[in-house]
């Protein structure tokens, strides 16, 4: 069943046609992965999901309701939730204090503790709890901030860049959390550059080029589609 579609969606900067004409659907319960080139309009794309951009035409159909002109917070209470490639974390309070904070809109106390335990727990950050989170590894940050951004159990979680910048063992920790969450119920939605996590964790990829769904299919289906490999030549992914 379907989560996400987006309709002939559009976007123009000027005479830049930076989302051109998508159609683009998301099973529930499924991990989908979105790459492509530098400039191919991932993050527009993102922008348009979440509400920051109004697209020029086109519509967002999500969980059976036409979302195209809800403001973004309107969008988060249908269930859509973001962890962006900087962390919005608050360096100065403790992993726990971050935690705490992101959860109060949605439990009280003791329910609350229970859950920042769980949380910690899950994303390993039990021993940094109450460490300044400024002060946490590059990575331990990434995790802190995906805790933060499921605190309101999304239906969607969607995921820019998770692991941007991380070794390949913390990018690999990064997909078994991806892929516990998506266990639990979760679907996910990753703008990705590499190919590594992409294999991990997706169910399905979609290649967007010049603003456009270029192909779609499983990870095995992309690598081996020649006018993939074209596209990326002179970029090394895998
Ligand atoms: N607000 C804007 N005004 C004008 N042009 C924009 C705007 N936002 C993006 N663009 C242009 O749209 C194109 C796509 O940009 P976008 O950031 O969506 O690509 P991307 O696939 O996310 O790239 P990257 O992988 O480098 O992050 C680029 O040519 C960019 O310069």
């Amino acid at each position: 069943m379907t989560l996400l579609q987006t309709h002939n969606l559009n976007k123009h900067f000027g005479g830049l046609h930076v989302t051109a004409d998508v159609n683009f659907s998301l099973e529930r319960g499924k991990i989908h992965c979105l790459i492509g080139p530098n400039g191919a309009g991932k993050s527009t794309f993102f922008r348009l999901l979440l509400g920051e951009y109004p697209p020029s035409s086109g519509t967002i159909v999500f969980d059976e309701k036409d979302i195209t002109r809800l403001k973004p917070f309107q969008r988060i209470n249908q269930g859509i939730s973001v962890k962006f490639q900087v962390p919005g974390i608050f360096g100065a309070l403790s992993t726990r204090q971050n935690l705490q904070i992101a959860l109060q809109h949605r439990l009280d106390s003791r329910d609350l503790d229970l859950e920042v335990e769980r949380l910690l727990e899950f994303l390993q950050l039990t021993e940094a709890a109450d460490q300044q989170a400024g002060n946490l590894s590059h990575g331990m940050k990434q995790w802190l901030e995906i805790g933060m951004a499921i605190s309101l159990k999304p239906k969607l979680l969607l995921l820019d860049e998770p692991t941007a910048g991380m070794s390949p063992d913390e990018t690999f920790r990064t997909g078994e959390i991806v892929k516990q969450l998506n266990a639990q119920g979760m679907t996910v939605l990753a703008v990705e550059h590499d190919m590594a996590f992409v294999r991990q964790v997706a169910d399905r990829v979609s290649v967007l080029h010049f603003g456009r769904i270029f192909a779609e299919g499983t990870i095995d289906e992309i690598v081996a589609d020649e006018r993939v490999a074209a596209i990326y030549l002179g970029q090394s992914h895998e």
